[in-house]
């Protein structure tokens, strides 16, 4: 089952891979007509109602597949409204083929006729809430028709996010939707043909653009509605917890805390002004720390634990403590990462271990990725926790959905990147789903590192990536 904004995500994963929508369009339409083969016979009619997006895109495809039928194609509103470019081009073929299209331009204008079946093209994955018109007139005359109504991914007025059907939706007698079934289709009782297209696994595999397609900003958001971060570290380092603030800031936090010893919290401030300090006594975390920080952990979204607190035994000690008490988000990076398969918690941890720290973890790595994939699953389904094992292939499993990165480069080997990936992972922990949020952090990194060694060449330090991380993350926005 994918819901409409999933399916938007492998579609341009799709295309990132290299085959792009206009090609599963080509598909999804030859699935339709094949649908359509089952339903009516040569010489009757076939009349496909497309609305002005993709999903009347993929019909205008099916009309090329239908010589053998008697053929009527409504287009619901002017053609220079279609809204997408691969719908245009395939309105515009039937132009230049001369198929019969009409145009209906308002709802009194629609004229359904008595055909055989009727194409319910109007509206996809691109919808919520009742349908207005044309549509709604289109959908009523659908249905008291006795046509043998052919839904196209779903039925207009279907909410593919939700599964909720508008009190205006078409009654559909078949569907034949694309790739995967989608919400609300299973309840319909009617019958649902699920129609490979040609998307490759590797687009549910692979995290790619498309997955930055999940990330969105409110417009009218206020200060913490986007997150806020809490890092504990530092001690026997300064640099790593800071790097891990600053890169939560640029994933987008609103506000972050790096709670620190007291005798660094100077240092750790000083390398940036946009970093909120919250010392506590001495010169690295032990025990005692832990009640105080337990409670200020509970005030932000994400709680970040590791860079730099060193593996003095106090100090994990205090880590298990603060874990084990803890009900929220935690992102577990560095030497913090050792404690995690001994203790018992209800907290989401996102553990960020490279192999060797894995290992250490007790888990099980291998030479071959694809081996390595299964490793890490059945490990991360063993501590019912999300891993993201950082590698040239970063594997990202909550024991459940296993994702795979492939950006990165050799120059990133050098310290202070993990900081980073655990920064960011834990910014996009507070708005996303743990296995979402690492998937994302591991592209965007390995991505930003791609694009500074690209202009430099190697010898690219951690500080080099912060600048560049919004540039990666909302690149969809920059472009829209
Ligand atoms: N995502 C994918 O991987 C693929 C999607 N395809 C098709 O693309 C469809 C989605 O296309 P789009 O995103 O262009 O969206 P749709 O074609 O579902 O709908 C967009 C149109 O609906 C109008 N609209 C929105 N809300 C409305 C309402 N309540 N009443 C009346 N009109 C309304 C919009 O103005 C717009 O013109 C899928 O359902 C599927 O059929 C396929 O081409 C192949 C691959
Ligand atoms: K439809």
């Amino acid at each position: 089952m994918l819901t409409g904004s999933e399916m938007g995500v492998v579609d341009e994963n799709a295309a990132a891979l290299g085959v792009p929508r206009k090609q599963l369009m080509e598909s999804s339409g030859h699935a339709v007509a094949r649908a359509v083969r089952t339903l009516a016979d040569p010489g009757d009619q076939v009349t496909i109602v497309a609305g002005r997006g993709n999903n009347g895109g993929d019909a205008l495809v099916t009309a090329r597949f239908l010589d053998e039928y008697d053929l009527r194609v409504l287009l619901l509103g002017r053609p220079d409204a279609i809204s997408t470019t691969i719908a245009r081009e395939n309105w515009d073929a039937l132009q230049h083929a001369e198929y019969p299209t009409e145009t209906v331009r308002d709802s009194s204008a629609l004229d359904l006729g008595t055909p055989d079946v009727v194409i319910d093209a109007m509206l996809g994955t691109g919808i919520a809430g009742d349908l207005r018109e044309p549509a709604a007139t289109a959908a009523t005359a659908m249905n008291e028709s006795d046509a043998t109504v052919l839904s196209v991914d779903v039925p207009s007025g279907l909410d593919a996010e939700t599964g909720r059907l508008a009190d205006n939706a078409v009654d559909a007698d078949h569907v034949v939707t694309f790739h995967d079934t989608k919400p609300g289709l299973p309840d319909l009782d009617v019958p649902v043909t699920v129609a490979d297209i040609g998307i490759p696994d590797a687009a549910e595999l692979f995290i790619e653009r498309g997955d930055l397609t999940r990330l969105e900003r409110d417009p009218a958001s206020h200060k913490g509605d986007n997150g806020e971060v809490l890092v504990v570290g530092g001690g026997p380092y300064t640099g790593a917890p800071a790097l891990t603030a600053q890169a939560a800031l640029r994933g987008g936090a609103d506000l972050v805390r790096v709670a620190c010893p007291a005798v660094v919290a100077r240092e750790i401030q000083s390398y940036s002004e946009n970093l909120i300090l919250r010392p506590f006594d001495g010169d690295h975390l032990a025990p005692p720390h832990v009640d105080n920080l337990a409670e200020l952990a509970a005030e932000h979204d994400t709680l970040i634990v590791g860079p730099g607190l060193g593996n003095a035994d106090a100090t994990l000690e205090a880590v298990g403590d603060l874990l084990s008490g803890f009900e929220g988000t935690a992102v577990v990076d560095a030497d913090a990462l050792s404690v995690v398969p001994d203790i018992e918690t209800d907290a989401d941890l996102v553990c960020t271990p490279h192999q060797g720290e894995l290992l250490g973890m007790g888990g099980e790595t291998s030479e071959d990725w694809r081996e390595r994939v299964d490793l890490v699953e059945s490990f991360a389904s063993e501590v019912d926790q999300t891993l993201l094992v950082k590698g040239p292939y970063d594997i990202v499993s909550d024991g459940e959905r296993t994702r795979v990165g492939r950006t990165g480069n050799p120059g990133m080997t050098v310290g202070g990147t993990g900081d980073v990936l655990a920064g960011v992972t834990g910014a996009l922990a507070c708005v996303q789903e743990p296995l979402d949020a690492a998937a994302i952090a591991a592209y965007t990194v390995g991505t930003v590192g791609d694009q500074v060694v690209d202009d430099r060449g190697y010898g690219l330090v951690a500080t080099d990536l912060l600048d560049e991380i919004p540039s990666v993350l909302w690149q969809r926005e920059a472009e829209a």
